[in-house]
């Protein structure tokens, strides 16, 4: 029997900066999840998806992307996956047009098809009455929506988000959160870091708890529930539940 094909195959993943920041890390995401990884502040998510994005060198471990070694072959690795930053770049000269026709154009799609995609991901996003003004006006939340746009430009299918609600208004959320259902209703794989609990209550297939550099827990909310022991529980008590306890075994 062939082994399932995984979106995201972590093995021993570490990096260490004065001290351990992730620490031997094992993660699988499957093809078509969407995935939400937790953890309280400083506990290696955005060092781990950093790895994982390439830009980043781990100390050890292996990342496979959709079978790609995408420590030995980045640059396939980077065709089939996609990084939103929380603290997004753009170019503040172009328009969200203009910035979604540049990112095509480095990725060498032809501009005939790429105008309209880019109108329709712009869209989406709510970005209609703003396509044609420059981004050096834009507010954060304005500029996150632009950067996810260019981003999925080449459409990707593992998408990796670090904290892409933080500071959006509900209707930029419930854009954003549209657009992403939509990918993964596609086949497309969505991971995503949010301290917004909820979110990953409603929107994830399965979450991902991690705790100094570790995961300390993982399932489906049924399964965390079973796991904790509780049917009635949100995944707040239980993840703050969770963090205690492995605050107070550290
Ligand atoms: N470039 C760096 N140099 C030194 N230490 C770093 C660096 N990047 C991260 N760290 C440390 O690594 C640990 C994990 O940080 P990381 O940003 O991955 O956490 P996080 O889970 O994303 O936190 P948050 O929820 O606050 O964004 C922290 O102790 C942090 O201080």
């Amino acid at each position: 029997m062939t082994p399932e094909l995984s979106a995201l195959a972590v093995r021993g993943l570490t990096k260490r900066f004065d001290r351990p920041a992730v620490d031997a890390l094992d993660l699988t995401i499957r093809v078509g999840e969407f995935y939400a990884l937790l953890g309280p502040n400083g506990a290696g998510k955005t060092t781990t998806l950093r790895m994982v994005a390439g830009l980043l060198r781990p100390d050890a471990g292996s990342v496979s992307i959709l079978g790609t070694d995408a420590l030995a072959d980045p640059v396939s690795a980077k065709q089939v996956m996609a990084w939103v930053s929380d603290e997004p770049m753009i170019y503040d000269k172009l328009t969200p047009l203009e910035y979604l026709e540049f990112v095509a154009g480095l990725w060498g799609i032809d501009p005939r098809t790429s105008e309209s995609s880019a109108r329709d991901l712009l869209m989406s996003l709510g970005l209609e009455p703003h396509l044609n003004e420059r981004c050096e006006g834009f507010s954060k939340g304005m500029r996150q929506k632009v950067a996810l746009a260019g981003a999925l430009v080449h459409d990707p299918r593992l998408i990796i988000l670090d904290e892409p609600l933080t500071g959006l208004d509900a209707l930029s959320a419930r854009h954003v959160k549209g657009l992403l259902q939509e990918r993964v209703r596609a086949g497309c794989t969505v991971i995503m870091t949010t301290h917004i609990l909820e979110v990953a209550e409603r929107m994830a297939d399965r979450i991902g708890v991690i705790a100094a550099g570790r995961l300390i827990a993982e399932g489906t909310l049924a399964e965390l529930r079973e796991q904790n022991g509780r049917n009635d529980t949100t995944l707040e008590d239980m993840f703050i539940a969770l963090v205690d306890t492995e605050a107070a075994a550290a």
